[in-house]
Order: C-alpha cells, then structure tokens, then sequence
C-alpha cells in the first residue's frame, strides 16, 4: 500500500480508506466471535457486565490511543459503545441458554 502522502488523488485515498475500514471490521468480526464464547464462562447479570473488566478495557485502550497518538476520548467512547452492545447480546445468549430444556 502506498503512503498516505504519495497519494496523487482523492479516489485513491478513498480506495486506501476504504481497506483500512473493511480490515477494522474483519478484525471487529473476529473479536465479537470471541465475545459471543465468553458467556459460557458467565453466570449472570453481573458477570456479564464485568465492570472490573470494562474498567480495564477502558484503561487500557486510553493508554493505546496516547501511544498511537490518537485522541482517548474518542477512542473510549468507541469501546463504551462496543462493549454496551455486547452487553446486551451476551444477556440475550446468557438467556437463551438459561430457559432451555435439558
Ligand atoms: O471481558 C468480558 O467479560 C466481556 O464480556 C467482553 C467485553 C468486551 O467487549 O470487551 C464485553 C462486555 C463486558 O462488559 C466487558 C468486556
């Protein structure tokens, strides 16, 4: 791929855009495979939301954000959006194991 500032026009770095964008979401597809597994480490409302853990997550990805000199505000809203959508999909498959029959 070529450098951002070889770039000789708007198309082109659009098509670049573009890629980066589709290989942040194949990578967002794996990760979310991974989420849908941990329920079957989760007993309940509590263990889903994990709050130690989103603490971390939070954290953590702050400190990436200042390291990849990007902005952490940004980047832990992101992740706040992320993870209270998972949420709410782990409780669905937390309760959709729970209520069926053996
Ligand atoms: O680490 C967990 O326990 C998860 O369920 C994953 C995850 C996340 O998306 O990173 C999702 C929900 C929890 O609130 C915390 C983190």
């Amino acid at each position: 791929m070529k450098k951002p500032e070889s770039c000789e026009s708007i198309e082109e770095i659009r098509e670049a855009i573009d890629g980066i964008d589709y290989q942040i979401m194949k990578l967002y597809s794996q990760r979310y495979e991974f989420v849908k597994e941990i329920v079957k480490f989760k007993t309940d409302e509590a263990s889903v939301i994990a709050e130690n853990r989103q603490a971390e997550v939070i954290a953590k990805r702050r400190e990436w954000a200042v390291e990849l000199g990007l902005n952490p505000d940004l980047f832990e809203d992101i992740f706040w959006t992320l993870m209270r959508y998972n949420v709410q999909k782990e409780l669905e498959i937390l309760k959709s194991t729970n209520t069926k029959p053996v």
